[in-house]
């Protein structure tokens, strides 16, 4: 809050920060965003304990990972039209909790569903200087606004839901400044591409990024948003860029934003006008791009840091020093179907996918059809998709034509969800299919066992649609068929920005239905005394000395669908998952094992610590499931030379102990006793690692905190909730201050005159389709 004192020259990142503070390092979370795969074990938690959602107001939820996107011209309801049964339990598990919980929530039958970070920011839930997390890596996306936007893994989806806090250590400067003007034909999927193969995926470990700089200023909203989306592929905690009129012209009109130019827009105004960097602020990382060196990129590998310029060649791995490098550039090669030096513009592609949360806004979409108008895919092409991010996306595309466009030329034009961005649902590729994908990550078996995935950019997607190979989109002629506009389109209907905001005629339709007003008098009743049972915690187990075999693993940049894919997400309980580790590197596609892997060998098939040789284990995703199938399998403890963030967080909330040793002598002695068989013992409280007879092999940094946690075996919410009163304090505050960021949501806007906001559930509709129709939110 701007009461809190702030010494020198700051960031916009320790502003953000510093006005969320509550006590220590707990911070204040303004928006919580759900979807069905991250949640059911903590609502499971929640209940277990007796605790209930502190601020439903707060809290918005959606499906989309485990969704259809075929159409739902027939949808009855979640239970009939889904037909996989885990992804159709996940859905429905969800349904139940948004009833049980009193959240507002999107489903199926609800045009503002959609990809939980396009949703997000097109309600205006998502608003600059807030605090925004979702148990999802790419809720970095909401940075945009000049957020601190971040993912979370299950739980503290937990601990958000029970305490609307999270304890979360301050994290590093870091800043990435891009100037000049944008070439043609070169989007903000090409810069951010273009950064992360500068920087490397390990490259923002341990920081914020803001980006800044004259192209960034120039980008739209859109376009910010894809950038910040894929600061988690560039190794950072968040990404943010500081609002400006861009920013506030973008938030006018949105439902859940203040109502422009109401007492409340203006002083929200006035505030978020202070939110940037001093100019003299001290960064810890510093980064200059030069616009001009960016041309459109595509990756090769199967790491967002595999790009090239479209123009470029596939690398020779002779060309890569480091052995750990070469070896992972040969197996990528081989995984990939690519000969090294091949011109990336003689590849030939099966299938293309236009969407996700980096690119299925309606200016992705737009760019797309101007490639595509009046052409047709090139008949090598298999399937061509494009899955807008939202239903008011989509329908916001048809009323520009959009859809006819895609459909003329060869594309299935589908409905809003995250697709074939990780193929939770039926969109998937079959084994060595390539695609042109306008997603984010190209892990092996990202988008289906065995896929093969290039990151690029709509246009560039849609131009590789076309020429059925990797394709550059200069070589695109818009000729004379081309209407003014950009993307192709009438400007008239350009203009048209913001799909479907909700009026206040909606709002009261929304209020008269009837409540059941007993149950939400309870649920009241309950947030108001939110300090007792529900402080009691329920523990994690301790951890104070280890002893087992160690294995030792030699990989670098180990993501966490490597650690656990997809398919095994679908799960609404935290065990049972250790059969799923490692899957693709376990066992052969024909479901036997592979007996290289040093899982299937003895004495490894016991392993109780891991230890990786190679940096950055568990980039990527957020899913919690990657510590809950390493300790399944009964790996209670994991040494490598650094973490991704997120997986370094979850695997404490599970009574792990992730251990960095930055000293590769030092590693590579616990390396040689793990490739002997031999057992490895860590000590916690001493802080040591030695070998099974008790010689010291290394020292060990853990932070105080969640050392203390281990060790005593404490569940961090209960502790939360002992320090009830401050939070109840920062609330207040919080109200005082910045009175838009109470009762945004849906469910607060039932208030009537200057009462106090009285959060209340509906009762839930028989059927859900459509929102002009039918209210969807309970
Ligand atoms: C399922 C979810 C945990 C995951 C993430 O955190 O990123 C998903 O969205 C992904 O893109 O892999
Ligand atoms: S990255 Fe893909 S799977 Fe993850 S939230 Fe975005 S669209 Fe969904």
């Amino acid at each position: 809050m701007p009461s809190v004192q702030e010494k020198g020259p700051t960031t916009l990142y320790d502003k953000i920060y510093a006005h969320h503070l509550v006590d220590g390092q707990t911070i204040y979370i303004d928006r919580h965003l759900v979807h069905e795969v991250t949640s059911p074990q903590a609502f499971e938690g929640l209940r277990n304990a007796g605790r209930i959602v502190r601020r439903p107001d707060c809290t918005l939820a959606t499906v989309d990972h485990n969704i259809p996107t075929s159409s739902r011209a027939n949808y009855k309801n979640a239970k009939t039209f889904i037909e996989e049964e885990d992804s159709r339990i996940q859905c429905l598990t969800l349904e139940d909790n948004v009833k049980a919980f009193g959240l507002t929530y999107f489903g199926l039958g609800d045009s503002r569903q959609g990809i939980v970070h396009i949703v997000g920011p097109e309600q205006g839930f998502t608003l600059p200087g807030s605090t925004v997390v979702c148990g999802d890596s790419h809720t970095s996306t909401h940075g945009a606004f000049g957020a601190l936007a971040f993912g979370i893994g299950t739980s503290e989806v937990e601990h958000v839901l029970a305490t609307q806090t999270l304890i979360n250590k301050k994290s590093k400067n870091m800043k990435i400044e891009v100037n000049g003007a944008l070439l043609p034909g070169v989007t903000s999927k090409d810069i951010i591409l273009h950064i992360i193969g500068k920087i490397g995926t390990a490259g923002g470990t341990g920081a914020v990024i803001e980006f800044t700089g004259s192209t960034i200023r120039s980008l739209s909203m859109e376009a910010r948003m894809s950038m910040c989306n894929m600061s988690i592929e560039g190794g950072a905690r968040a990404g943010l860029i500081a609002p400006d009129e861009t920013t506030f012209e973008y938030l006018k009109g949105k439902p859940l934003a203040p109502k422009y130019e109401s007492p409340e827009w203006n002083s929200a105004l006035k505030y978020w006008r202070t939110l940037k960097s001093d100019p003299d602020a001290v960064w810890d990382i510093e980064v200059y791009v030069d616009a001009r060196d960016v041309v459109p990129t595509v990756s090769w590998g199967t790491s967002p840091q595999d790009v090239v310029p479209i123009t470029g060649k596939v690398p020779d791995p002779s060309e890569f020093g480091d052995s750990v490098a070469r070896q992972r550039v040969v197996r990528a090669l081989e995984y990939m179907g690519l000969a090294p030096n091949t011109p990336m513009q003689e590849i030939t592609v099966d299938k293309v996918f236009i969407g996700s949360c980096t690119n299925s806004r309606i200016e992705d979409l737009r760019a797309a059809a101007k490639v595509v108008k009046g052409r047709r895919i090139a008949p090598n092409i298999m399937r061509a998709m494009v899955v807008p991010g939202s239903g008011l996306i989509k329908k916001q595309a048809e009323r520009e034509g959009l859809d006819k466009v895609f459909l003329d030329a060869g594309f299935e034009w589908r409905e809003a969800g995250c697709s074939m961005c990780l193929g939770m649902n039926p969109d998937i590729l079959s084994p060595q299919e390539r695609c042109a994908s306008t997603s984010n990550r190209n892990f092996e078996g990202r988008q289906g066992a065995g896929g093969r995935t290039h990151l690029m950019s709509p246009a560039m997607a849609a131009s590789a649609a076309i020429s059925g190979k990797l394709a550059d989109v200069r070589g695109f002629t818009f000729g004379a068929a081309e209407p003014e506009g950009a993307g192709g389109v009438p400007k008239t209907i350009i203009e048209a920005e913001h799909p479907d905001p909700v009026t206040d005629e909606d709002m009261d339709r929304i209020d008269d239905i009837p409540i059941d007003e007993e149950a939400s008098n309870a649920d009241a009743a309950a947030r108001e005394d939110t300090s007792s049972a529900s402080a009691v915690g329920v523990g994690i187990p301790k951890f104070l000395t280890l002893k087992g075999i160690a294995a030792p693993l030699p990989m670098a940049n180990i993501d966490t669908d490597a650690i656990i894919p997809k398919q095994f997400l679908k799960t609404i309980k935290r065990t049972g998952l250790g059969s799923a580790l490692f899957f693709a590197l376990r066992f052969n596609p024909d479901g036997t094992e592979n007996p290289n892997f040093v899982l299937n060998k003895e004495p490894y098939r016991n392993t109780k610590i891991l230890v990786v040789t190679g940096p950055n284990f568990g980039c990527g995703s957020s899913r919690e499931h990657a510590p809950w199938a390493l300790l399944d399998f009964g790996i209670k403890c994991i040494i490598a030379p650094s973490f991704a963030d997120i997986f370094f967080n979850n695997t404490f909330k599970n009574g792990m102990l992730p251990i960095a040793i930055d000293d590769s002598a030092a590693l590579d002695k616990i390396a040689r006793v793990a490739e002997m068989g031999k057992e490895v013992e860590v000590d916690l409280p001493n802080q040591v690692i030695k070998d099974g007879d008790g010689n010291e092999l290394a020292k060990f940094d853990v932070e105080e905190f969640p050392k203390h946690c281990l060790v005593n075996g404490l569940d961090d919410i209960g502790l939360t909730l002992l320090i009830d009163d401050k939070i109840k304090e920062f609330e207040k505050k919080r109200t005082l201050e910045y009175p838009w960021l109470d009762g945004s949501g849906y469910l607060a806007r039932r208030k009537r005159g200057n009462g106090p906001v009285k959060i209340t559930a509906a009762k839930v509709p028989t059927t859900n389709r459509g929102f002009e129709k039918e209210i969807t939110e309970w």
